[in-house]
């Protein structure tokens, strides 16, 4: 047997998810059967304090990591491959501009950046320098997410008609978040939409644009209509609905940080793929799933499990991203680069008709 293929990441952004991401690297791939991949974080970087970066390294079980005070120095350094960016949404267009610029392949959190015109340039940027470009929606790499598109391929629920899918987490904004917070900071780009509904619609679009043939995509872009509700302190949105009509299905996609799709967190179905035999019915909460049930009039439900086997789960997508690495790929085909630029043109599109703009510097395509 081979050795496995060994990445070597560099952290943007030590906060919350990094950590969750960085403790999922360290892990030992065999927990969840892979073994042709390894992770080693090589080194992270705080634009706060290099201290920082030292304990997250600690933190995260990688204590031999390069620490450093600064985003330059980490995406200068020879030794680490590939760049995972994650802070907020604000940030992500300059920050993977920079890691591009100096030619790293990067993974970036989700959104990818504030607006469309921000990711199309990230990608011809990407593009151009044959550089490896993706968006960290670690949910279409979930098994479940793998096993639902193949079922809804194979036809198992019949043609796909209908998708609702919700991600709400009554958040209680006035209590749990000081004005500043990244969730509800019109200058982080906050609000629910690119926060929250971008896992809604990563639901419509993987059930219902991602499972077309190829030869059809090209006549399948979508119109997209939508709503949102501000928050009364900061202007950001705290609910949306957006309606994604493609030629032949539909999907409803909603979030909210006021209201929950789980009040009892009792996997309560927060997604209905409805097809014209039957429909499958996935828990709460969309970013993560962990089980879901398929109903075919006549045949009963059946239902199936899918917890993740060791960490959080956010292992996979590192996976892909190593993989594609190793394969010379520069997108991933799990989440290929139009389908992020296609909804960021559906959270553009509600933005504009909610006349919701973002301050003009982090609009901005001039960095
Ligand atoms: N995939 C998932 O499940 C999740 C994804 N996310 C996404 O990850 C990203 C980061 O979220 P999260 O981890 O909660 O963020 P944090 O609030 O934890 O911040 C992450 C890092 O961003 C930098 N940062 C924080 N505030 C600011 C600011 N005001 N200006 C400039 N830089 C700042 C800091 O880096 P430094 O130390 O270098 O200053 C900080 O360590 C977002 O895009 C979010 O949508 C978030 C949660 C879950
Ligand atoms: O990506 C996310 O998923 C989990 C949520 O709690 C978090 O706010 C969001 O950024």
């Amino acid at each position: 047997m081979s050795a496995p293929y060994t990445v070597r990441w560099g952290i943007l952004g030590p906060g919350w998810i990094a950590g969750e991401f960085s403790k999922d690297l360290v892990l030992d791939p065999s927990t969840r059967g892979v073994t042709d991949i390894k992770h080693i974080v090589q080194a992270a970087a705080s634009a706060t304090s290099l201290e920082r970066a030292k304990t997250f390294l600690s933190d995260v079980g990688a204590p031999n990591g390069t620490a450093y005070g600064s985003y330059e120095e980490l995406i200068a350094d020879p030794n680490v491959d590939i760049i995972y960016i994650a802070t907020p949404h604000s940030h992500h267009f300059p920050q993977c501009l920079m890691a591009l610029n100096a030619g790293k392949p990067v993974v970036c959190e989700k959104p990818f950046t504030v607006n469309t015109e921000q990711t199309r340039i990230l990608v011809e940027l990407a593009r151009n320098k044959g550089l490896f470009l993706m968006e960290a929606v670690w949910t279409r790499f979930f098994p479940i997410s793998v096993q639902i598109r193949a079922l809804i391929k194979e036809g198992r629920i019949g043609e796909v008609r209908r998708v609702f899918a919700d991600l709400s987490m009554a958040q209680a904004p006035e209590e749990k978040y000081d004005d500043s917070h990244r969730m509800v900071n019109p200058d982080l780009a906050g609000g629910v939409l690119l926060d929250l509904g971008v896992y809604s619609l990563t639901w419509v679009y993987q059930t219902l644009y991602h499972t077309l043939p190829a030869a059809v995509k090209p006549q399948s872009k979508p119109t997209v209509t939508g709503t949102i509700s501000k928050y009364e302190r900061t202007g950001v949105d705290v609910e949306n609905a957006v309606i994604v009509k493609f030629p032949n299905s539909i999907g409803i996609a909603t979030s909210s940080i006021r209201v929950a799709a789980d009040p009892e967190d009792n996997n309560h179905t927060a997604i209905k793929i409805q097809g014209t035999l039957g429909e499958i019915r996935v828990d709460h909460p969309a970013y993560a799933p962990a089980g879901y049930s398929i109903v075919v009039a006549g045949k009963g439900v059946e239902r199936v499990e899918c917890p993740v086997p060791a960490g959080k789960g956010m292992h996979w997508e590192a996976d892909e991203a190593a993989r594609c690495l190793r394969d010379g790929k520069l997108e991933s085909e799990t989440i290929p680069l139009e389908e992020s630029l296609l909804v960021m043109e559906a959270m553009d599109t509600v933005r504009a008709q909610a006349g919701f703009r973002y301050p003009e510097v982090i609009e901005s395509t001039e960095h």
